[in-house]
């Protein structure tokens, strides 16, 4: 793990990086995601879930524009474990809350970037039984180095290919709060 940071460099990381998608255009793509999502999922009856950490803002901020009956779960797997670069393996720190077996599964998180925390997470989904799983995911980082062909169900809004926080997305684990999507300074 790398040093830690202090405050002042925290600060000095949001005061000099880019904004790329404002706190408003957040909520725009947010809003389609949900119409997207009702009009393909109301009648299912979804346990819809919930990528910790990244996937709790987005998470958080779509279910409220759901307006069908679903149930809500989380599951916690991480790859780059506060680091800017993924590590290979993905690891669970905790597993699906509530049984899928027969069920429409949504995974929700906030990036799809080289795309290997979704591709084990649908596999997994499989595996215990779900009938059908789709994914949404906040934003897709656009470049040529997904790991996977899946093909996200729902996607908010593309990224440039730079490092990005906000809206649930980490600097070294900090800045997950702030509200739009920013890009690092040099990253
Ligand atoms: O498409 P990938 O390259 O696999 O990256 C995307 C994943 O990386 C982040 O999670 P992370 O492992 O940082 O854990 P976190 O959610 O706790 O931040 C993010 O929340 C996604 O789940
Ligand atoms: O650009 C990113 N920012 C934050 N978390 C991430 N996880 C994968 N890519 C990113």
């Amino acid at each position: 793990m790398t040093e830690s940071l202090t405050l002042e460099q925290l600060n000095t990381v949001m005061q000099e990086a880019d904004l790329l998608k404002s706190e408003q255009d957040v909520e725009q793509a947010l809003q389609r995601l949900a119409d997207d999502i009702t009009a393909r999922l109301a009648d299912r009856m979804p346990v819809v879930y919930s990528i910790m950490n990244g996937g709790l803002v987005m998470a958080g901020r779509l279910l409220t524009k759901l307006p069908f009956a679903l149930e809500q779960g989380y599951m916690h797997a991480t790859r780059y474990r506060g680091e800017t670069q993924g590590q290979a393996e993905l690891q669970w720190q905790a597993p699906p809350s509530i049984p899928m077996t027969g069920r429409t599964v949504l995974i929700l998180d906030d990036i799809f970037d080289e795309g290997n925390t979704l591709a084990e997470v649908v596999k997994a989904c499989e595996q215990q039984g779900a009938e059908e799983v789709l994914t949404a995911v906040l934003v897709n980082k656009v470049h040529n180095r997904k790991n996977t062909d899946l093909k996200i169900d729902f996607v908010g809004m593309d990224v440039e290919d730079r490092y990005v926080f906000g809206c649930g997305m980490d600097y070294r684990g900090y800045w997950r709060n702030a509200p739009g999507i920013y890009a690092v300074k040099g990253l």
